[in-house]
Formats: structure tokens, C-alpha cells, sequence
């Protein structure tokens, strides 16, 4: 395999469930053996994919002072700026040449949740750029849908019912985030100087990228292989979440991001499910025998993101 699938998904939207039958087929056919696609007709007007951009560009055009009073750092919930070099998604590997900044599902401070101290459920943190907020939670709620409509693919696919992941997807844990990586101007000697291999933790990763190259996958062959710009299209994989759910019927595939010739931009959107759904793989596959104990959605991504940032001292 050298080249990621591209499948349409207009067809997960029809009335005929033979339409929406085709399309599963073909995500699961992806899911299974590389974990990796593009998704194209899905639904999401370019527009508003190049207004995220260009505030993701405002935004990391900002002076340092004016980004370090978001960082990340201050946030218990995995919201806000992360500076250049302040991330290893690969541990063993050196610090990722890249800043990123993430929001997650919004949430008004006085919300019983937030409130309450419930794991993940809390506030953004917001640059001062005119319709920046608005336009952002726009791009995140269209994000989230289409996320909503390809797990309707899979569980059409792993022969559940059609609506299985409906009641996990309510009000999920969820990140959009904006990513910037300098151009290289062939200083660096890591492969992997942008972004470390990983897999990533959640359900499904949607990631709409810019023109310049940088991203990696592996193959089942250890090889790694370009996953290019393809216009208009968002590439897609699974995380960590979904393969254990599935009993590792889904993969969750490495992949890394080599520092590029040019500033390249991209944006990422983890989708997991509700913080309080439980993971357990007998609820997709009842007649295998379960590789993983059940564990509950949030306590599984505290501990993934516990594990990758060392300064993340407040466990959720
Ligand atoms: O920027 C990219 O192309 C990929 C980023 C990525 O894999 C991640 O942040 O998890
Ligand atoms: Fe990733």
C-alpha cells in the first residue's frame, strides 16, 4: 500500500440504506487494513475551511506575549497555546518543531459541569481577534457532525445499529486544533522533526491540511509512505479509542510530520466520545473474546495526554 484510499462520503447521507451500505464498506475496508483516509463530498464548505486558516495564520502571527497568557499550561482541560518545542509526541524521539493551539467543546464557566469538575468540561481560552471565537465554533460544531455521520459508517460496517454511536457522541470530548510547523530551511536532521511518530488517542481524527508537505504514515509494511494535500479533502484516521473498542478490528496507525520546506499550517479535529461512555469492546463484538477491559472515555484520555505532557501534573 502507497497511497491512502479517497472515499465519498455523500452517500452516508441518502434516504437508500444500499447507498449507505457502499460507503461503510469502503470505510471499513480502510479502517481495517491502513486506519487512514481521505474523506472527500463531506459536506463542509470551503469556506469556512479557509476562514479557519487564515485565523489560524492571525493567530499564531501574534507576538509571543500576547499567545503565553493562553498557554495551555494554565488550562486543566487540555484547552489553550502550545508553544514552539513544547511538545514530544513521540517521547522517545526530540521536541516537536511546531506550535498548536486547541479548543475544545465550549462550555460556559457557570455550566453545572464545569462547575461540578467534571473531567475535561471546561472553558476556552480565546485570542483577541475580531470573529475569531464565532468563527472557530462554527468550524468545530461542522467538524463534529461530519465526525457524527462517519461513525455512522462504522457502525453500519461493524454490523451494529446504525445509531450505535449516537448516544456516546451527545456531547463528546472533542479538540480542534491549529497547527503551525516553521519551515525546516533544511536545518534539521529528524525525519520526524515536526511531529514525533504516534498514533492518535481518541475515535476518529479529521485533518484539513494546506498545501505544503509533511505528513507521514506508516504502512503495514513499516514503511512510511506521503499522505499529500488533496484539495478539498479532509484525511481521516483512527485513534487509539476506536481500535480498542473494536478489539483492534480498526487500527490506529502511526504517523508523523517532517519538517517542511515551507511554513505549513494544518488543523486537527480529535473526536472521542462523552467523557462518561464507557469503552468496552463486548458492546461492538460480543461473540470475540475482549483483548481490553472496559475503561471509561475520559479516564483513558487523561491518561494518554498525562503520559505525553509532563507538565500536565492535574489528573481528569
Ligand atoms: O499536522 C499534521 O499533518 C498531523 C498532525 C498530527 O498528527 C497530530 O497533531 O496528531
Ligand atoms: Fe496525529
Amino acid at each position: 500500500m502507497k497511497t491512502l484510499p479517497i472515499i465519498s462520503v455523500a452517500g452516508l447521507r441518502s434516504q437508500n440504506p444500499e447507498e449507505r451500505a457502499q460507503v461503510a464498506r469502503q470505510l471499513g475496508i480502510a479502517c481495517r487494513e491502513v486506519g487512514f483516509f481521505y474523506v472527500i463530498d463531506h459536506g463542509i464548505d470551503a469556506e469556512s475551511i479557509r476562514a479557519a486558516f487564515d485565523n489560524a495564520q492571525r493567530f499564531f502571527a501574534l507576538p509571543l506575549a500576547d499567545k503565553q497568557p493562553l498557554s495551555i499550561k494554565l488550562s486543566p482541560h487540555n484547552r489553550g497555546y502550545v508553544a514552539m518545542a513544547d511538545e514530544k509526541l513521540n517521547p522517545a524521539s526530540g521536541a516537536d518543531m511546531k506550535e498548536a493551539f486547541n479548543i475544545g467543546t465550549d462550555f460556559p464557566a457557570d455550566h453545572p459541569d464545569v462547575v461540578a469538575g467534571k473531567p475535561f468540561r471546561g472553558v476556552n481560552f480565546w485570542p483577541e481577534v475580531p470573529g475569531w471565537r464565532e468563527d472557530m465554533l462554527g468550524y468545530f460544531d461542522a467538524c463534529l457532525n461530519l465526525g457524527r455521520l462517519i461513525h455512522r459508517g462504522f457502525s453500519i460496517d461493524l454490523g451494529l445499529a446504525e445509531d450505535f454511536f449516537d448516544p456516546h457522541l451527545t456531547a463528546p470530548i472533542a479538540t480542534l486544533r491549529m497547527l503551525r510547523y516553521p519551515a525546516s530551511a533544511g536545518q534539521s536532521d529528524r525525519e520526524d522533526g515536526a511531529a514525533g511518530a504516534h498514533t492518535d488517542y481518541g475515535n476518529l481524527t479529521l485533518l484539513a491540511t494546506d498545501k505544503v508537505a509533511g505528513l507521514q504514515v506508516a504502512n503495514r509494511q513499516g514503511e512510511w509512505i506521503e499522505a499529500p494535500h488533496v484539495p478539498g479533502a479532509f484525511v481521516c484516521n483512527i485513534g487509539d479509542c476506536l481500535m480498542r473498542w473494536s478489539n483492534d478490528t480498526y487500527v490506529s496507525t502511526p504517523h508523523r510530520v517532517r519538517p517542511p520546506e515551507q511554513e505549513r499550517y494544518s488543523i486537527a479535529f480529535f473526536l472521542e466520545v462523552n467523557p462518561d461512555s464507557i469503552v468496552d469492546p463486548r458492546d461492538i463484538l460480543p461473540a470475540e473474546q475482549p483483548k481490553y477491559p472496559p475503561i471509561i472515555c475520559s479516564d483513558y484520555l487523561a491518561y494518554r495526554l498525562n503520559a505525553t505532557y509532563e507538565y500536565r501534573t492535574q489528573k481528569q
